[in-house]
């Protein structure tokens, strides 16, 4: 381990990642442990310098004040206490100190380095992964969204050909989605690839179901059946790979705080397919994540890309999908993607995307009455996806949009741009 760290114990905080964020910008390695962790789990952790116990709100669980177990005293550890009135350590603040005040206790009262960084970070999960390992097999969905991707490349990086990457092309991809993962992953870095096109499944099954919840369950459960038929070809993998990152830990709930989500993944594979999970990224933040991707060497465009649903442009072809409508949407967010591109919006927007909905409107094409689909532009900002605000696009950029959707993409004759904020829309429309 090449990184001096600070743990941060919850206590009740809720402002855990805050304190964790903050030392790692200042060049040191932080980890967040729950409150119950006990001197030997402690003791394995490698290279602690110093502990901070976070208190908070959340301190009563059950009835009770939670507390760190009293060995923990005695582990020679410099300690800083935040908002825990009953510790037993010098250091005691009421609230979370000013950065100067946190920074002297990092670099002065534990003499931590200031050596978190990128490379070192990729040279211990290489280092790790290979321990864990060996010279088994490791098998990897990989959806060429950031996190998966993320995690082939270091995957790669430390086990070259014991990986092989499952890519399911679902035929909701966006337009030369597959194509992408194939040339950067098959062709640049020479991964054991294997590219399974779903289409005609994944389209079949979705035929005539026009219901948002049931087209998303179909397409996660017929992802499952792919890549479980995929896994089962493959003699002698012993791992599954997984893009988990910090946030999805600690959104599944510490000791103490309530869960906000269930940490997803590729679940639902059949009991007789036990992997043991290989989890690389599960310590970083998404910009981290981001980071991390550009130090293995992967395009920007792939790091940078905009979050994409799972089910992919299959709840964007409104009610029944049909092909040419679903072609349509590719189309047309493709156009959108190039001209937000040109016009410097990509690295401002958080995400932007067409929909088609499934009815037909009047209109006339050369001089003659023509009778069909709409696409509707959708552009948004948010800090947590709780809630957004639609992006004020400059109009001569929504004119250039709307014109090259209307005179490249077939069986369009009409361009909406939506105007309404979450709440009460939803970002997506499905
Ligand atoms: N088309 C696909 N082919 C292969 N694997 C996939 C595909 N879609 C999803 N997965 C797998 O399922 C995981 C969860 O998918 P989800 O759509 O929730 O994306 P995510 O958590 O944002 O991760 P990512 O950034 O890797 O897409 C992915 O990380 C990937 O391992």
């Amino acid at each position: 381990m090449k990184q001096d760290m600070i743990v941060i114990l919850d206590l009740g905080s809720t402002v855990n990642t805050e304190v964790a964020r903050k030392i790692r910008e200042m060049g040191v390695y932080s980890e967040i442990h729950p409150h119950d962790i006990s001197l030997e789990e402690l003791k394995k952790l490698e290279n602690v310098r110093g502990i901070v116990l976070n208190g908070g709100e959340n301190r009563i669980v059950d009835g009770a004040a939670v507390e760190i177990s009293p060995e923990l005293y005695d582990c020679g550890c410099p300690m800083m206490a935040i908002d825990h009135p009953t510790a037993k350590c010098d250091r005691k603040l009421d609230a979370l100190p000013e950065d100067a005040v946190l920074r002297e206790f990092v670099f002065d009262t534990c003499q931590a380095q200031a050596n978190w960084n990128m490379k070192n970070f990729i040279e211990d999960q290489v280092e790790q992964i290979r321990r864990q390992v060996g010279d088994r097999k490791v098998l990897l969905a990989l959806s060429g969204g950031v996190d998966s991707s993320v995690v082939a490349a270091m995957l790669i990086r430390a086990i070259g050909k014991q990986l092989t990457c499952v890519h399911v092309n679902h035929g909701l991809m966006r337009k030369n989605e597959s194509e992408s993962v194939i040339e950067v992953f098959r062709d640049q870095l020479h991964a054991n690839l294997v590219y399974v096109d779903g289409t005609e499944r994944f389209l079949g099954k979705l035929e005539g179901i026009s219901d948002p919840e049931e087209k998303r369950k179909i397409i996660g459960s017929e992802f499952i059946r792919v890549f479980e038929e995929e896994a089962r070809k493959l003699e002698g993998i012993d791992f599954l790979g997984q893009g988990t990152i910090y946030p999805d830990i600690i959104e599944s709930g510490t000791k103490t705080a309530k869960m906000v989500k269930s940490h997803h993944n590729v679940g639902g594979l059949p009991e007789d397919l036990q992997f043991e999970l290989v989890e690389p990224l599960k310590q970083l933040f998404k910009d981290e994540v981001r980071a991390c991707g550009i130090e293995l060497g992967l395009p920007a465009s792939m790091v940078y890309r905009q979050p994409f649903p799972g089910p992919g442009l299959g709840v964007r072809c409104l009610g029944a999908i049909t092909r040419d409508r679903l072609e349509a949407v590719r189309e047309s967010d493709a156009i959108l993607r190039e001209e937000f591109a040109n016009a410097g919006l990509d690295k401002k927007v958080w995400q932007y995307f067409t929909v088609v909905p499934d009815f037909k409107s009047v209109g006339v094409k050369n001089n003659a009455r023509c009778f069909e689909y709409m696409v509707i532009i959708r552009a948004i900002n948010t800090i947590d996806a709780m809630s957004a605000t639609i992006e004020r696009i400059d109009w001569d950029v929504l004119q250039k949009i709307t014109d090259r959707i209307l005179e490249e993409v077939e069986n369009v004759n009409r361009v909406c741009y939506d105007m309404s904020p979450k709440p009460p829309s939803t970002i997506e429309f499905e």
